[in-house]
């Protein structure tokens, strides 16, 4: 009787998680909280025997909007089972040889042949079905529940690379793939959105079912294709004649599509997947896994929700929800104030976390999070940067309001907003951003001072009255040694590091100084242009603008960079104590009857036998344009081990791509 009510209270609860996230698009808890119900559902299923008739268990999707007219699918669209560790993926392919072997003894005469298994990415968007009638998109339609569809066409249309018409011109197929929208559009779109879109995959499936096509034009859409579902006239022996068909017949395919016979090789392909997620420009939660033969596909059939000859491998969501509890506010190196949020410590990725990030306090407007102390938010976790919030699960005005700063909490100096941002300019008294630039200048892509760090900074501020970097270069081994943990053994190792790093060379010099704005390769291409810091320093904005990849706010900030006394005033203390800011080695000679010579090349991935920067020297030094992404101006790409999105967008737009980096340095010594 207990399991029964757990099991009504669970299919009441996840019918309407479903109704928000297929129905409205504005789901309620995240997906791994869903998934943790949901399996809860099918142990209690399992362990009693029962299933209720409205289980989520055994229904694809949600239920169809109003306003779209219905499309009844040729053949039905389908779930997928799900694996969410090895042990089960190795489940599922024991139940597939099972099966396999079981039919192979029954039909001794017409085998089937040894399972072959295609690896796609899974992406989270929304599916779509395409009807094409004699080469012509006649329909489109989402997945619905499976049988029938609602039809979308118009909004389909928005999306560029769907194709209106196809070669394949005999009679009606439907083809399957999903609608999604790209990281970086996603990205460019909330920069000026009015309402930030807290994730991908909505804003795709809410733009796709949005009755207005303009405002689905407005997402900048992008669909990758995976599957024929129907055709009166083509039949396809395997997974690979049918993406052969879809690429032939100009359809969106990913490149990331691996094919094993051994079903070890797939699992190592996934944790090259796992790898790679983090550099891909769109969402994945997982990777499907395909029996190709499409034979064993009929033999193996569907359960009332998905395919025997498939299933989902889940990996580590990157979401899920959270309490924002606090709001405290930290003063980075330039001055900037940046609000950093305490939740309630919640598992994510594998951490527990207890801090995000909120970005500025336009942020904070933006995603509507003014009024969300106390209230339950989505955070979200890539790469191993400190996670952010999204934004509220509702809209609603259920929490406390969040009080902006007047003064910098560190130094009382009054604040400045600029832009979306908070600053405090008392820049030469306030503490963190001494800190911060005496830390930074120490860094290894800096001045490369080694075995300094913060506590190192901050040590020396408060003893020593460190209080800028020109500051580290006249302490002596008398100041040091008398220091708390310092000794002799470390004071001379201090003293040494700081003597080394008198011979940086100007590039990494001029990135040490910090100036705003003003990254690593534009240091770099200041030291190549250059030649000389004085020459630097006396630039005007005019010159500057001119120089590759210098837009007006990074030619501005490195000019007052260095009309500000106290910095030049610095700098020249340092030049004084033997700090030479070395002029990059002989002028580079450009050869021109090079391979590489006139070439636009991108490098990515590792290389073994060369850093990045030496393959970018050496590729310069042979007259080739070496720029950090790929695009239609691309000629070669450089594909080191690990290489993820720019390889697929290199494949995607058939740039040559040199993959084997003995062969790539053959090419540079030619
Ligand atoms: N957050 C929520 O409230 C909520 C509610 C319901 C469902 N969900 C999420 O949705 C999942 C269940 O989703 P489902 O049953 O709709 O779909 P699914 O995740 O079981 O997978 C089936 C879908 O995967 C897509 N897909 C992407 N790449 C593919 C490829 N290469 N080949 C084949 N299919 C591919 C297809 O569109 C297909 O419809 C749950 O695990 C949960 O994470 C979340
Ligand atoms: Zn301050």
């Amino acid at each position: 009787m207990d399991s029964m009510h757990t099991m009504e209270q669970l299919v009441a609860e996840l019918n309407k998680y479903n109704y928000h996230y297929y129905t409205m698009d504005t789901p309620l808890v995240s997906d791994k909280e869903y998934d943790v119900l949901y399996d809860q559902l099918v142990q209690v299923e399992a362990d009693s025997g029962i299933i209720l008739p409205e289980s989520p268990t055994q229904r694809v999707g949600g239920e169809l909007l109003k306003g779209f007219e219905p499309h009844r699918h040729l053949s039905p669209l389908w779930s997928l089972d799900k694996a969410q560790n090895i042990d089960q993926l190795r489940n599922w392919n024991n139940r597939v040889i099972k099966l396999v072997t079981d039919y192979n003894s029954k039909n001794p005469d017409n085998p089937l042949p040894d399972p072959c298994y295609a690896v796609e990415l899974k992406f989270d968007g929304l599916t779509l079905n395409l009807t094409y009638q004699d080469g012509r998109l006649v329909q489109a339609a989402t997945r619905g529940n499976g049988v029938i569809g609602e039809g979308i066409l118009a909004q389909v249309k928005t999306i560029k690379s769907v194709p209106l018409t196809i070669p394949f011109s005999e009679g009606t197929i439907e083809v399957q793939g999903e609608g999604i929208m790209n990281l970086s559009v996603l990205s460019n779109y909330n920069l000026t959105a009015a309402e930030p879109l807290k994730n991908a995959r909505n804003a795709a499936a809410g733009a796709l079912r949005n009755l207005n096509p303009k405002a689905t034009a407005s997402r900048r859409l992008s669909a990758y294709f995976y599957n024929v579902g129907y055709s009166d006239a083509n039949t396809f022996a395997n997974h690979r004649e049918m993406m052969d068909f879809l690429r032939e017949n100009q359809f969106k395919v990913n490149p990331f599509i691996t094919y094993f016979e051994n079903f070890d090789d797939v699992t190592e392909e996934l944790a090259m997947i796992v790898e790679s997620r983090s550099g891909l420009d769109y969402l994945i939660d997982g990777a499907v896994i395909k029996v190709i033969d499409m034979e064993t596909r009929g033999v193996l059939g569907y359960t009332d929700k998905f395919p025997r000859w498939a299933v989902a491998y889940k990996f580590e969501a990157e979401e899920t929800t959270t309490v924002l509890e606090s709001v405290s506010w930290e003063v980075g190196r330039t001055g900037k104030i940046t609000p950093v949020a305490r939740v309630e410590a919640v598992e994510l990725a594998g951490v527990t976390v207890q801090n995000c990030t909120l970005n500025n306090i336009g942020d904070i407007e933006r995603k509507n999070l003014k009024h969300a102390l106390g209230a339950r938010v989505f955070i979200r976790r890539s790469n191993d940067v400190i996670p952010e919030i999204l934004g509220k699960v509702t809209e609603d005005n259920d929490g406390e309001e969040i009080e902006f700063p007047t003064h910098c909490p560190s130094c009382g100096f009054p604040l400045e907003q600029k832009g979306a941002h908070l600053f405090c300019y008392d820049s030469l008294n306030c503490k963190p951003q001494l800190i911060g630039r005496i830390t930074h200048f120490a860094s290894r892509d800096a001045m490369d001072i080694d075995t300094f760090s913060g506590m190192t900074a901050e040590l020396l501020n408060t003893e020593l009255d460190v209080s800028e970097p020109a500051d580290l270069y006249s302490l002596t081994f008398e100041d040091l040694v008398k220091l708390d943990r310092f000794g002799e053994k470390k004071a001379n190792n201090l003293l040494q590091a700081l003597e080394k790093s008198k011979e940086r060379d100007l590039a990494s010099f001029l990135f040490a100084l910090g100036i705003p704005n003003t990254g690593k390769a534009t240091t770099r291409m200041l030291a190549d242009h250059y030649r000389d810091l004085n020459a630097v320093m006396a630039a005007t904005v005019e010159e500057l603008v001119g120089l590759p990849d210098v837009g007006g706010i990074v030619a501005e900030s490195i000019v007052s960079f260095f009309a500000d006394p106290f910095m030049r005033a610095g700098i020249d203390r340092m030049l004084t104590l033997g700090v030479q800011a070395k002029a990059p080695e002989a002028p580079r000679v450009v050869s021109t009857d090079s391979f590489f010579s006139s070439k636009t090349v991108v490098l990515t991935g590792t290389l073994h036998k060369l850093t990045r920067d030496e393959a970018a020297d050496k590729l310069a030094a042979l007259g080739a344009k070496v720029t950090g992404s790929v695009s239609a101006k691309t000629d070669i790409l450089i594909a080191g081990e690990k290489a993820g999105s720019k390889l697929a967008k290199a494949q995607k737009l058939g740039i040559q791509v040199i993959e084997d980096e003995d062969e790539f340095i053959r090419l540079l010594e030619m």
